[in-house]
């Protein structure tokens, strides 16, 4: 197997200084430590096992206390710069040792070090060694706090197990951030207790008629958890007051008319609102505030705001004053879609832009209220886009994207006037009209979403895409290992 370097990480790390010459190997006796008396290092310790143990075949026993010899996972000793989500990783001819101040950091670390590994590592079935890693030091930290990926569960319903698929994938390449798009048009995909018609009749179909479905409260909280077994914190998003056909569908007193609207299942945007005078709104949309940020450990509760265009501007505004706060009722942070600065939302409510053009007047604005904002510029960031006329799957309103325009660009420069300290980060929004499974999102997402990776987490002074490129297609033995469906990019020199 082609050794594996320090310089072809992605995404790209702060520091490398490789050693050249010096090999560690993993063996049939090797152990993995973690810092004594920490739950959560043990856990990052048996997650790397977990990834390990399959194809070495090697028992790797995690136990707490450090090592210079086998693989110490530590929360001690860190340089100072790691801060709250980097690490430090040492490989030498002895061992392997990850230090952090969190768990995050030491989860980060792994991502590392099991790119340092050869691909097969990556099977689940037994592969033969031998398993060497080159040895070298890698100091690392993330430019900004916000990676995201979103994924649409609503125009087509995914599992619980292709939503699990997908955070393994993305956790590789240090996302720590999963908006769910929990609700739209054609969908409700999660049980709402006090409105149960929601889920059970809103939920029942999706785009092309299929049987759509929805995640109960229970599998919902194991997705959360899953997700924080990956570092990653899920943002749900409810989508109001448009793209709400599913929920008017299930209540007909939620309509200005009292009439329900058939479901529908096609892909146009634009049609739906809530009825902006009618007070059962708000106690509908306080109620499922108020059971979303219950299953949400995360800080933040997106609240759509998108395409309103059924809402006269008024209204979108009236009905924005009466629902941010209750956000904040339930301890939580107002994320939104870039319309909602309209209504003016707190500075620590995150206006997520998804324009197309590199001018946009209210964001300047919203970031000199104190607002930070997340970029997923749709021309750049949409996964959904087509790469070009002949990608089969995915959309292509906003242009063709290969993977060199999803890489080219400087999140803390695209925004003209918007400066790099109002970015709070990168967001790459997975919309699924066309997407019906794992390996429809395989294709669209690789390889693109590691590009998205590494403008939120590497440093500006390592973007190059004659680099990344070669970085990338040092990535594809990886994903052949795990069968993850990519797309073969003409731009990209494939192993
Ligand atoms: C924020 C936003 N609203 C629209 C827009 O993005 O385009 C998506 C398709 O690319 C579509 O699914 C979504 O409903």
């Amino acid at each position: 197997s082609p050794q594996t370097s320090l310089q072809q990480i992605v995404p790209a790390p702060v520091k490398v200084t490789p050693k050249p010459g010096v090999t560690y190997a993993l063996s049939a006796d090797t152990r993995i430590y973690t810092h004594p008396g920490s739950r959560d290092a043990k856990r990052v310790g048996e997650y790397l096992a977990d990834v390990l143990r399959p194809s070495t075949g090697y028992r790797l026993p995690v136990t707490p206390g450090a090592s210079w010899r086998g693989i110490s996972l530590l929360l001690v000793g860190a340089d100072h710069r790691v801060g709250k989500e980097g690490y430090q990783l040492d490989v030498t001819r002895r061992g392997v040792v990850i230090r952090a101040k969190t768990a995050a950091g030491l989860f980060a670390g792994v991502q590392t070090f099991r790119q340092l590994l050869p691909a097969k590592v990556e099977a689940k079935t037994r592969q033969r060694g031998p398993w060497t890693a080159p040895g070298g030091s890698v100091l690392d930290y993330p430019r900004y706090g916000h990676r995201g990926a979103m994924l649409d569960v609503a125009r087509h319903f995914f599992s619980v197990d292709e939503v699990k698929r997908y955070i393994d994938q993305i956790a590789q390449y240090k996302v720590n951030r999963l908006h769910l798009h929990l609700a739209d048009d054609q969908g409700w995909r999660l049980e709402i207790k006090s409105w149960p018609r929601l889920a059970t009749y809103g939920g029942s179909t999706e785009v092309g008629g299929g049987p759509g479905g929805y995640y109960t409260q229970a599998q919902y909280k194991d997705l959360v958890a899953y997700a924080a077994s990956r570092h990653i914190t899920v943002i749900p998003e409810i989508d109001i007051p448009g793209h709400t056909n599913a929920a008017l569908a299930s209540y007909a007193e939620l309509n200005c008319d009292g009439v329900a609207p058939p479901l529908y299942t096609g892909i146009n945007v634009g049609f739906s609102s809530l009825c902006i005078d009618k007070d059962i709104t708000y106690k509908f949309v306080d109620d499922v505030l108020r059971e979303v940020a219950a299953l949400t450990p995360g800080e933040y509760v997106h609240i759509g705001g998108d395409e309103a265009l059924a809402t006269t501007d008024p209204d979108f505004i009236k009905f924005m004053d009466r629902v941010l706060p209750m956000v904040a009722k339930y301890g939580k942070t107002a994320s939104g879609w870039h319309e909602f600065v309209k209504a003016t939302p707190a500075a620590s409510a995150v206006p997520q832009f998804w324009g197309t053009k590199t001018v946009a007047p209210d964001m300047v604005a919203a970031a000199a209220r104190g607002n930070k904002i997340v970029l997923s510029p749709a021309s750049k960031a949409y996964l959904d886009m087509k790469y070009d006329a002949k990608t089969p799957l995915g959309l292509s309103w906003a242009g063709f994207t290969d993977v060199e325009d999803a890489y080219d660009w400087n999140p803390g420069a695209y925004v003209q006037d918007l400066p790099e300290s109002a970015v709070r980060g990168v967001e790459a929004p997975l919309w699924t009209e066309t997407l019906t499974n794992s390996a429809d999102l395989e294709f669209m997402a690789f390889p693109r979403l590691p590009a998205i990776a590494e403008l939120g987490w590497s440093p500006w002074n390592t973007h190059d895409w004659e680099k990344f490129k070669h970085r990338l297609a040092a990535q594809a033995p990886r994903w052949q290992a795990q069968g993850v469906n990519f797309y073969p990019s003409p731009q990209v020199p494939w192993k």
